[in-house]
C-alpha cells in the first residue's frame, strides 16, 4: 500500500468531476481526480458528443432539403457520419482528457475510487487522504426494467446506441426519454428500420404535451413506427436479433434492442453505507453540494439526481469547488457556491428534429409550485422562420407568473431553435418581467421575432 495526501479528492472524472477539480486545483488546492473508465466520463464517449455527432448530418440534410435551389441527396454517407462521431470520441481514447487534467494541475489517478474512512479513498493499493474535502461525482448507471426474459438476451444500452460501428438493419428502441427519441431518429436517418415503444401517450413525456406531439410527428416523418400506451411483456432470443412482445400481444423483431428507460445515480459500491448514505439512491446534497450531516463530503452532477444534464452538473461543480475553497456555509442563494437554478431554471435541448428547448416550468409544474400562471402558446410563424425552411412547423409557449409578471417557464420546438433558449434562460434565471421584456426588441426577420408575438399574445 501506498499513500497520498491531497486537499480534494474527487471521485469520477466525468465532465462534473473534471469541474469540480479544475475549480479547486485552480483555487490552490492540491486535488486528485479519481477515474475508473476513461476521464471525459458518459458524456464525451458514450453519451453527449456522440449522440449529437449521430445526429447533426440528418438535420443538416433534412434543412437542406426544406431549401429550394440547394442542391442535396436524398440520403446520408452513414461510413462518413459513424466516422466522424467516433472523432468526436477520440476513438474511445482518453489521453486528451489526461493532458488537460495535469495541465490544469489535477493529479490523475486511474482506478475504481472507494471511500474507505473519514476523508480516505483507496484506489487499488493505493489509499490517498484528503485534507479538506472528497467529492463524489460517480455519475449514473443505465436502470434495467424487470422485464422477463431481459436478462438472458443482449441488449444494447445508450452506450452500445452511440458507439455502434455499423448500422442495424433494424432496431426497436424500448423508452420515450430523451435517449429513446434521439437514438431513434439518429439511427432511422441513417438507414436502420426502427420501431419505438412507449409506455406512455407521447414520447418525451415530461415536456409540455405539443412536445411530444411534435417529435412524434419528426419520428414518424423518418420512418419510425411509434407504438404508444405499449407495454413490453416479454423479450427473447430469436434467429438474427430479438423479439419484444407488447401487452397487446403484438410482437415486434429486430436485429437489436435499445433499453432506454431512464438512469439511477451511481452509488453502489462506493463504501458510502458506513456514512448513512443508502446506495443505489441520490446522493443527498444541499445547494452547495454538501452531503448532508457529512462535514468533508461533497456531491455534484448525475450522481445527486438533481439535474442530470452535463451543463447543470458543470453548474454544480462549480459551486461545489468554490464552496470547498471558501468552506461555505449557509450561503445566500444566487451566489457563486450555490446551485440555485437547479430549482427551477434548467435549461434542456433535445437534439431531434424537430428541436425540442426549454426552460424551467411547465405549465403544470409552476401550477403544482402554487404559482398562479398565464400560458402563451403560439406557432413560430414569423418572417424570420418562413425564411428560414420552406414550411416551417414549430410551437412556443410561454408559462409566466402573474403575481411577479414574470417568465417561469418557455419551451420551443422547432427546426433550429436551440440557439433561442439561452435568451429564454436568461429572462428565467433574471426573473425579468414581461414589462421590461417588450424592450428587448428581436432582430428582423429571425425566428426569435416569436418573443414580440409571444408578448403581443400576452396582452401587451
Ligand atoms: C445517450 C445520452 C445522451 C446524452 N446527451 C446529453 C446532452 O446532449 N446534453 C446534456 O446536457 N446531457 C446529456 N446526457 C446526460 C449526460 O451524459 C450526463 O448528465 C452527464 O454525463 C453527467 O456527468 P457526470 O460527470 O455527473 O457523470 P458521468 O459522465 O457519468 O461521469 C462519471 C464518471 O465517474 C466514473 N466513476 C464512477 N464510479 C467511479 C468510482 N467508484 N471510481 C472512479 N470513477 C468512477 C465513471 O467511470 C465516469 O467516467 C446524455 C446522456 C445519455 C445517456
Ligand atoms: N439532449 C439531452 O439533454 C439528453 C439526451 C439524452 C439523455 N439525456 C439525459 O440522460 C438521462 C437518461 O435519459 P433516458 O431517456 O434514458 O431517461 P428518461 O428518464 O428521460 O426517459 C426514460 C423513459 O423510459 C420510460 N420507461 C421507464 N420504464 C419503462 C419500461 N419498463 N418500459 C417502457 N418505458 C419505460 C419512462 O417513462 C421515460 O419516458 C436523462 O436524465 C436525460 O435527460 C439528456
Amino acid at each position: 500500500m501506498t499513500s497520498d495526501e491531497f486537499d480534494v479528492i474527487v471521485i469520477g472524472g466525468g465532465p462534473v468531476g473534471e469541474n469540480a477539480a479544475g475549480r479547486t486545483a485552480a483555487g490552490g488546492l492540491r486535488t486528485a481526480l479519481v477515474e475508473a473508465e476513461l476521464f471525459g466520463g458518459e458524456c464525451s464517449y458514450w453519451a453527449c458528443m456522440p449522440s449529437k455527432a449521430l445526429l447533426r448530418p440528418g438535420h443538416v440534410l433534412a434543412a437542406a432539403k426544406r431549401m429550394p435551389g440547394v442542391p442535396v441527396g436524398d440520403r446520408l454517407d452513414a461510413a462518413a457520419v459513424l466516422e466522424r462521431r467516433t472523432r468526436f470520441t477520440s476513438d474511445w481514447d482518453d489521453s486528451g482528457q489526461v493532458q488537460w487534467a495535469e495541465g490544469a494541475g489535477i493529479v490523475p489517478v486511474r482506478g475504481r475510487g472507494v471511500i474507505t474512512g473519514e476523508r480516505e479513498v483507496t484506489v487499488g493499493d493505493r489509499v490517498l487522504t484528503a485534507r479538506r474535502a472528497v467529492v463524489v461525482a460517480t455519475g449514473s448507471v443505465p436502470r434495467v426494467p424487470s422485464l422477463p426474459g431481459l436478462s438472458d438476451v443482449p441488449h444494447w444500452s445508450s452506450r452500445e446506441a452511440t458507439s455502434a460501428k455499423e448500422v442495424p438493419a433494424s432496431l426497436v428502441v424500448l423508452g420515450g426519454g430523451v435517449v429513446g427519441v434521439e437514438m431513434a431518429q439518429a439511427w432511422a436517418v441513417l438507414g436502420a428500420e426502427v420501431t419505438l415503444v412507449i409506455s406512455q401517450d407521447r414520447p418525451l413525456a415530461k415536456f409540455e404535451d405539443f412536445v411530444g406531439d411534435l417529435v412524434a410527428d419528426g419520428l414518424r416523418a423518418d420512418g419510425v413506427t411509434i407504438h404508444t400506451g405499449a407495454k413490453a411483456s416479454s423479450v427473447s432470443e430469436v434467429d438474427g436479433g430479438v423479439e419484444l412482445t407488447l401487452g397487446d400481444g403484438t410482437k415486434v423483431v429486430a436485429e437489436h434492442l435499445l433499453v432506454a428507460t431512464g438512469r439511477e445515480p451511481a452509488t453502489r459500491d462506493l463504501g458510502l453505507e458506513a456514512f448513512g448514505i443508502e446506495a443505489g439512491k441520490a446522493l443527498p446534497v444541499d445547494d452547495t453540494g454538501r452531503v448532508s450531516g457529512v462535514d468533508w463530503l461533497y456531491g455534484c452532477g448525475d450522481v445527486t439526481g438533481r439535474a442530470p444534464l452535463t451543463h447543470q452538473g458543470k453548474y454544480a461543480a462549480r459551486a461545489v469547488g468554490s464552496a470547498i475553497l471558501a468552506d461555505a456555509r449557509d450561503p445566500e442563494p444566487w451566489t457563486v457556491t450555490v446551485a440555485t437554478a437547479d430549482h427551477a431554471a434548467v435549461p434542456q435541448v433535445v437534439f431531434t428534429d424537430p428541436e425540442v428547448a426549454f426552460v424551467g416550468r411547465t405549465a403544470d409544474q409552476a401550477r403544482a409550485a402554487g404559482l398562479t400562471v398565464k400560458v402563451v402558446d403560439l406557432d413560430i410563424a414569423v418572417a424570420g422562420s418562413s425564411l428560414h425552411a420552406d414550411g416551417y412547423k414549430g410551437k412556443a409557449r410561454m408559462v409566466v407568473d402573474e403575481d411577479k409578471r414574470t417568465l417561469v417557464g418557455v419551451t420551443f420546438v422547432g427546426q433550429d431553435v436551440a440557439e433561442m433558449l439561452h435568451a429564454a434562460t436568461i429572462a428565467v434565471v433574471g426573473e425579468v418581467t414581461v414589462d421590461r421584456l417588450w424592450h428587448a426588441v428581436p432582430a428582423y426577420p429571425t425566428i426569435s421575432e416569436v418573443w414580440l408575438r409571444l408578448l403581443e399574445s400576452y396582452g401587451l
